[in-house]
């Protein structure tokens, strides 16, 4: 039993925007802070690049550690320059890229209407220009005597800016339309500073990775043009350099400390810069630090089978910890029986561990989350109770497919968004029927689909609808009805009624009723709202801070509550106070 508290502290504001610290950050950070160093200290200790030596071609050693090029000119004080003219590139690039994206794909997408169709459709052409030909015949029209850093690294960031501005663009469009922009557009906040307080800060990983994306892009184009002669020729850069040792002959007379050099500088920058790249990436998409810290653990061992107290699923001493940097222990040591038809509320304030209790019955929780005790057991209709004893958490892939849905299906907290928009809603409820029921033909598929769509008291006809033609309770109903196309034994139900108005929440509760009473389904209620159990459930179990304090009879809770907690949750509802008692 793990002895971690329920609530961390974590870092907030522009910290958690920070990747966190891990060898590979650690390693991309050394790697280009060194190059960096070295670029700017470089030139400043390593003398005249330019300057010519009788002595020609010349291996490293005595007083050049990397020797000559064929006109005698120090190696290690070409690369010091040549790393400042390429960083320099790289940074103008870097920003001025960056910039054009963001105007582009933040500015356009928060305006909208023509100004997005109009830049977007600039992106577009840009992006299918093919890149590096354009830069090649852009660079090819500037004489190179004003072909300087300035010069290329225009060119390079002119074409370079196009994809970036379209993920910011589809970033920017997805933050438009959250609660908190349309609430600070209703409190009369002007655009500028909805962009720059609520939409930026929100980018900020991304613009940092696109940047950092566009700054190698930029060290790797300008080498490839100079290479090929059109790159800056006035100022410095390892791409210059590459260029005059192919010019030498430096490889056919193995000359490899010509051009071996730039070359790793090149090859090490960027790889240190990926390896920052990916840190970054952990902070836009944070999952992505547990999947890549942890590897799965297999489920705890089965205990033995409980004592024989009637229930179709039995939860037993369970623990689930979310393995981030600071672990959370979101359910701990949860214990109850779901009796065959009742409907067992699960109640407790927001973030106690209900929804983690839920994805865990039905074996959904994915890393950093973990079930690291207790066993969870489901008990077949067919056989009496401890037979047909199925161990949910040492299900193996096959076995959990087939079990998941056709035995214990879920209806998800929001799931009036959870239908997919593009497709049918006889093309969802199908899909399910195909993939358990593969025996049936398509005309009882249909005919099923139907019959649990009068279930809920939804039209059959409505088999034909997409999801936005139908009506937020509808498609409540329709989740439901998904939830019960193959004859499950177990509902779990997180929040089915939160977002509904009251007079569409009864309805549906008034059918969650009639299903267990017609079908005998046992149903795990989840839900805020205590009234509503109170009301419904045959008994409820009260979560805090990941554990059930108190477990049973609805109207004994609701007439004589046992712990101090539930006492507070049902005097924070004042109306209760009012309901006569025995009205239950
Ligand atoms: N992916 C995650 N990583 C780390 N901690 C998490 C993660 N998901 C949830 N938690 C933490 O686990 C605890 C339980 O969360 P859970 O979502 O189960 O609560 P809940 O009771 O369902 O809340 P609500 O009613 O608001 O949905 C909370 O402290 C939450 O911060």
């Amino acid at each position: 039993m793990t002895n971690l508290g329920p609530a961390t502290t974590r870092a907030t504001g522009f910290r958690a925007m920070l990747p966190r610290w891990s060898p590979r950050l650690a390693t991309g950070l050394g790697l280009v802070g060194a190059i960096a160093l070295f670029g700017v200290l470089g030139p400043l200790v390593t003398g005249d690049p330019a300057a010519v030596r009788d002595t020609g071609l010349a291996p490293p050693g005595g007083g050049h550690p990397l020797g000559l090029t064929q006109t005698g000119q120090d190696v290690l004080a070409q690369l010091a320059h040549s790393t400042r003219g390429s960083l320099e590139i790289g940074l103008l690039v870097g920003v001025l890229a960056t910039l054009l994206s963001a105007v582009f794909g933040v500015l356009g997408a928060y305006v909208g209407g023509v100004v997005d169709e109009g830049f977007s459709l600039f992106s577009n052409v840009m992006l299918v220009i093919p890149g590096l030909p354009l830069v090649i015949v852009i660079a090819g029209f500037v004489p190179p005597e004003s072909r300087g850093a300035w010069t290329i690294g225009l060119v390079l960031a002119i074409t370079g800016w196009a994809a970036s501005a379209r993920v910011l663009r589809a970033q920017t469009l997805s933050l438009r339309h959250r609660d908190y922009v349309a609430a600070a557009r209703v409190a009369g906040e002007k655009p500028w500073r909805i962009i720059a307080v609520e939409i930026v800060p929100n980018l900020l990983p991304l613009l940092a990775s696109q940047f950092v994306f566009a700054v190698i892009w930029a060290i790797l184009s300008e080498a490839a043009l100079s290479f090929l002669g059109l790159g800056a020729s006035n100022s410095p850069t390892l791409g210059t350099m590459l260029y005059f040792a192919q010019n030498g002959f430096a490889l056919q007379r193995q000359a490899w400390w010509w051009f071996v050099p730039p070359g790793c500088v090149i090859a090490l920058f960027g790889c240190g810069l990926s390896l920052i790249n990916f840190s970054l990436d952990e902070v836009i998409d944070p999952r992505l630090r547990a999947v890549f810290r942890r590897r799965p653990q297999p489920p705890p061992p089965a205990k033995p089978a409980a004592s024989p107290e009637p229930g179709v699923l039995k939860v037993d001493s369970l623990d689930v910890v979310y393995r981030t940097a600071e672990p959370v222990a979101a359910v701990r040591d949860v214990s109850l029986t779901l009796r065959r038809g009742e409907i067992l509320g699960l109640a407790g304030e927001s973030g106690c561990g209900k929804t983690t209790l839920a994805y865990a019955i039905a074996r959904l929780h994915r890393p950093p989350a973990e079930v690291t005790a207790g066993s969870i057991a489901f008990h077949d209709r067919e056989g009496s109770d401890g037979d047909n004893a199925v161990d949910i958490l040492g299900l193996g892939p096959d076995a959990l497919r087939a079990f998941r849905w056709d035995k214990l299906s879920m209806v998800f907290q929001g799931a009036m968004n959870a239908l997919n928009p593009v497709t049918t809603v006889r093309a969802q409820l199908d899909d399910v029927l195909k993939t358990h029921r593969p025996e049936l033909t398509a005309a009882e598929r249909r005919a099923r689909c139907e019959e649990v769509l009068r279930l809920v008291s939804v039209d059959p006809a409505r088999l034909s609808a997409y999801a936005h033609e139908l009506s937020g309770g509808m498609r409540q109903r329709v989740m439901i009805a998904m939830a019960l196309l193959l004859d499950p034994q177990v509902i779990v139900m997180d929040e089915p009624t939160t977002a509904l108005d009251v007079v569409v929440q009864r309805g549906i509760v008034g059918e969650i009723l009639r299903l267990r009473d017609e079908l005998g389904i046992a149903v795990l209620l989840i839900t805020h709202d205590l009234p509503l159990l109170l009301e419904i459930a045959d008994r409820i179990a009260v979560m805090k801070d990941g554990e059930v304090v108190e477990l049973g009879d609805a109207g004994q809770m609701y007439r004589a509550p046992a712990h101090p907690y539930t006492r507070e949750l049902l005097s924070s509802f004042p109306g209760l106070t009012e309901v006569p008692e025995g009205s239950r």
